[in-house]
């Protein structure tokens, strides 16, 4: 374009400087005068054709370093993209990609006490789940210092963090690589008649369940005792086990993580968390550690081999109109003592028949290890391994109080806080505890599900 330009311009000039030649020539004769026109018009050209001629090259060279520089930005940023990817540094996303990513918010995949989950695909096609985190609970920097740690974690069976989008005023997001099979409850629970079938479920098979119990020990254990500090999960539950599409388990939802120094043995915090997961310790604010994660995730296995959650309210045989709590894992321990301990096998699972007596027996003592009132007494995550994979022999475990029945045994209503109140106090003097509960810290236990 800019040649053809030139070329006119060039053209133009040359056929008008023959016309003034022309009629000089007619007009002037060969005068002194027509010399000095013929000079100033050639000299008027050249100039023209000059400057032309420097700009179009300013132009050229201008184009070739602009296109140089595109693709030089265009590799820097996937450089960048792929290094981060490696170091696991976290992202901060804008708004706006996020809402084109998840298509403003359309696809819901799952809902928790602290907002939504949606699906989404990154400009580079990355699978993403967004999770829009409400409360105000953390202040931006805390935010930002929580999610630089997670992200910074980076194991197998752990769900990686992408990045996050945070503003000063919620709500804030936090962007987790995309986990295609969903959570375990979905796997492990039979779905209710009525309950909408919005994410992909079914029964998992008992060598899938042994699997995913040795995938959550290894993420636990990582978490424990091979990152710089240590980092409690403290929301151990199958909601926040993943599989993907392998079924291989991965641990997610660090939101209630705490970071601890390797020398400290307890930490004091408020109680958060599920209800049915919670260690004893913190229900009486006796100080948690890693054993807290350990009780949660006893309970976990529990629950997988017996395909039913456990804390659940079932019919009162002896007034049918009535219903009370039943607490699954000292309905495990009677059997276990009784020696009628298949009767607590998942249905659907014996009744597939696809499933080794020996490992039922090894997951029920190992998770009744892990439930042990007494902290000291469960074992470590590096041990359940070993004894997961078969290298560490497990013993029949002691009986236990299970001091969570005397809470449940009332026939109240958990979302009733007066009656909470009530429930807790005699619990407190049942287990010779001298701390006393504040109403708002223990709202929490009973939030969640
Ligand atoms: N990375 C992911 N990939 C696929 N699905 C996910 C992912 N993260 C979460 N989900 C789905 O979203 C659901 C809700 O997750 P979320 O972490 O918000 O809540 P929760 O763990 O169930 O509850 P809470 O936050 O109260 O502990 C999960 O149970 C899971 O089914």
């Amino acid at each position: 374009m800019e040649d053809r330009k030139v070329h006119t311009i060039a053209v133009i000039s040359v056929i008008s400087l023959i016309i003034v030649i022309i009629i000089c020539r007619v007009s002037l004769k060969l005068s002194k005068a027509f010399f000095l026109i013929c000079g100033a018009s050639i000299a008027i050209i050249l100039a023209v054709f000059s400057c032309l001629l420097i700009r179009q090259r300013y132009n050229n060279r201008r184009k070739v370093l602009e296109s140089q520089l595109k693709s030089e930005g265009r590799e820097l940023r996937i450089e960048y993209s792929f290094l981060r990817k490696i170091a696991g540094v976290p992202t901060k996303f804008r708004y706006k990609e996020l809402e084109e990513a998840t298509d403003d918010f359309q696809a819901v995949i799952g809902k928790g006490s602290s907002g939504s989950v949606f699906k989404g695909i990154l400009n580079d096609g990355t699978s993403v789940a967004v999770k829009r985190i409400n409360g105000e609970e953390r202040g931006e920097r805390e935010f930002r210092s929580e999610v630089s740690a997670i992200a910074s974690v980076q194991h197998v069976n752990l769900v990686r963090l992408f990045g996050y989008c945070n503003s000063p005023t919620p709500p804030r997001y936090l962007v987790y690589e995309f986990i295609p099979n969903g959570s375990l409850d979905c796997w492990i629970f039979p779905m209710k008649q009525t309950t909408t079938r919005t994410r992909r479920c079914g029964c998992l098979p008992w060598n899938l369940r042994y699997n995913v119990a040795i995938d959550v020990a290894k993420a636990l254990s990582y978490l424990h005792h091979d990152c710089r500090s240590r980092i409690l999960h403290l929301d151990v539950k199958p909601e926040n086990i993943l599989l993907d599409e392998n079924y291989k388990a991965l641990v997610t939802d660090f939101g209630l993580s705490k970071l601890v120094g390797k020398d400290e043995s307890q930490v004091m915090t408020t109680i958060r968390g599920t209800r049915g997961y919670l260690a004893p310790e913190w229900l009486l604010e006796r100080g948690i550690s890693e054993k807290s994660d350990i009780y949660s995730y006893g309970m976990v296995l529990l629950e997988m081999i017996g395909g039913r959650r456990n804390v659940s309210k079932v019919e009162d045989p002896r007034d049918k109109s009535k219903k009370k709590w039943e607490f699954f894992p000292k309905i495990v321990n009677e059997k276990l003592r009784e020696g009628k301990l298949m009767e607590i096998v998942d249905k659907r699972v014996v009744e597939s028949g696809n499933f080794d007596e020996n490992e039922v027996k090894r997951l029920v003592f190992i998770g009744l290890w892990c439930i042990q009132e007494k902290p000291r007494l469960r074992p470590s995550m590096v041990e359940i391994v070993d004894m997961l994979e078969g290298r560490v022999s497990v013993e029949e475990p002691p009986g236990t109080r299970m001091i969570l029945v005397d809470m449940l045994a009332d026939d109240e209503d958990p979302t009733d806080h007066n009656n909470l109140a009530r429930l807790l106090t005699p619990m407190s003097s049942n287990v010779d505890c001298t701390s006393t509960y504040s109403l708002g810290s223990t709202m929490s236990i009973f939030s969640g599900r």
